[in-house]
């Protein structure tokens, strides 16, 4: 049918799962895996060539390894995949036969990739060695799927660096958490706290994970939208991935991992989508301005049709991508819906009146505001527009983000604000059996609270702030909350 059956505020659930399926995905007959359709396909490749073009800047180079992981390797070091074990998905046959071994499919490249980082190592020289590859991961887990947001397989980038030393690694770490920063907030228009992980929550294989965290308000979520870990010496001691240093000495490689996955899509659609669908930010919509005309019965029907393809080609020569809709099957009202439930940022409408006026009108998706303007002038008001609508999206959720918040001091407070869905920020010990009694504390059907990042940019913590959960001194300011 035409609209969504729920509204976003009354069921976010089935609401999200309606928005999706108008084009972003399908649902597919094994569970946990979705068909990404062209229309989000789309997003997935403005975001890729944007970021692959920085980290080529950063002298990364692009690889491939293979899917498959053999179990020796996996499971090389025991804390590494401890509790990962059963979302690791395996081969055992071809054919009717069985493996002599199973091969399990990767999950993420670690151990897939470092054995030959330690064979092509050697000498100083060999370093910085970077390289990223663009593939899909499996990982099986068993919580509840959603699409884009928790799938058993997904694409992703991953990069993995080796350097000679800590500070280079230190400084890479920083200088990817920007670009995650800016896929998210200058493409997807979602504002993101960029923050360093607790030793919980960190990446248990590495020394540090930094990241960027979104946060949904229909759900009081926090959603971890993108990684950057330092892995310090850890793997280098685990794979014997050692360089002779310029004195001749043998030295470890400090080394650095970092991801993002199509779970930034399905973050843009929680936080833009409205009642109506969709809303794309303009940077990643494969058509920013559609077309449509409203013929009227004895007008000059012919002539509006060849306003609606000069404007898209003037649109489309200045590197707009606009599209029409000449379909003689649907009523210019039916197209008005679907475009908007698509989420195209920008409709174009030409009538009669505007032929005659020699103009068009805009409809803006983000706040529904028209506006007649001259054909004479058009290529630079719709370049305006796109920059409003990208802008007031990003302002838009950024206050809804912010009402979010709260500052917490004590116990209750804690509770009452994580049940008002709340954004915590709240002063913390930073010791981690206190954050594992937190999480038993809030164990609930709507699952516990943990730390989701402490903000690099940190309040003023005054002398003497105690711990919210512990009541020890406070060391720094953390963010907590449900995540998904
Ligand atoms: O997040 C990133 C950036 C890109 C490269 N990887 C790291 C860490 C990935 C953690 N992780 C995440 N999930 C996993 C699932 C598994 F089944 C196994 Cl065996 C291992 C892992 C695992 O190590
Ligand atoms: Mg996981």
């Amino acid at each position: 049918g035409l609209g969504l059956s729920v509204k976003k505020d009354e069921n976010f659930g089935e609401w999200y799962s309606e928005v999706c399926k108008h084009e972003m995905i399908e649902y597919y007959d094994i569970s946990g895996c979705y068909i990404l359709r062209p229309w989000s396909m789309a997003i997935w490749e403005i975001m890729q060539t944007f970021f692959d073009a920085e980290i080529k800047k950063m002298k990364v180079k692009n690889c491939y390894f293979p899917l498959f992981v053999s179990p020796g390797v996996l499971e090389k070091e025991k804390d590494h995949i401890e509790g990962f074990a059963p979302e690791v998905a395996w081969v055992t046959k071809s054919g009717k036969s069985d493996l002599e071994v199973p091969i399990a499919i990767r999950p993420t490249s670690e151990t897939v990739m470092y054995p030959y980082y330690s064979k092509w190592i050697r000498g100083h020289r060999d370093l910085p060695l970077k390289l990223n590859q663009w593939c899909n991961v499996v990982r099986w887990e068993f919580s509840n799927p959603t699409p884009f947001i928790r799938s058993r397989e997904f694409l992703w980038q991953e990069g993995h660096t080796a350097f000679a030393t800590k500070e280079e690694a230190d400084k890479e770490v920083l200088e990817i958490l920007e670009l995650y920063r800016r896929i998210y907030e200058e493409y997807l228009a979602v504002p993101v706290v960029k923050g360093m992980k607790s030793e919980n929550e960190k990446f248990a294989g590495g020394l540090y994970t930094t990241s960027v965290e979104a946060f949904i308000p229909n759900t009081g979520r926090g959603v971890q939208g993108a990684t950057s870990h330092c892995l310090g010496q850890n793997f280098a001691k685990m794979f014997e991935i050692n360089f002779e240093n310029e004195k001749g000495e043998t030295e470890m490689v400090w080394q650095n991992s970092w991801a993002y996955s199509t779970r930034t899509i399905g973050v843009m659609i929680m936080t833009h989508g409205d009642d109506k669908g969709l809303i794309l930010p303009p940077k990643v919509a494969s058509v920013q301005v559609v077309v449509i005309p409203v013929p009227y019965k004895d007008a000059n029907t012919q002539g509006i049709f060849d306003a609606c393809t000069a404007t898209v080609s003037a649109l489309s020569e200045a590197g707009i991508r606009a599209e029409e809709d000449l379909r003689d099957n649907y009523s210019p009202g039916w197209k008005y819906s679907n475009w908007e439930m698509k989420g195209v940022p920008l409709r174009i409408e030409i009538g009669p009146r505007d032929l005659e006026n020699d103009q068009v009108r805009t409809v803006r998706r983000d706040n529904g505001a028209k506006e007649d303007i001259p054909r004479g002038s058009l290529v630079e008001h719709v370049k305006e527009l796109l920059e409003k609508i990208q802008e007031n999206m990003y302002e838009v959720a950024k206050a809804k983000r912010e009402a979010c918040v709260e500052e917490i001091k004590t116990w209750d407070e804690f509770i009452v604000a994580l049940n008002k869905k709340k954004l915590i920020l709240a002063p913390w010990c930073d010791e981690e059996e206190v954050e594992r009694d937190v999480k038993a504390r809030t164990k609930g059907e709507t699952g516990a609270a943990k730390t989701l990042c402490s903000p690099f940019e940190q309040p003023e913590l005054p002398e003497g702030t105690l711990c919210f959960a512990s009541g020890k001194p406070a060391k720094k300011w953390t963010y907590w909350g449900r995540s998904y």
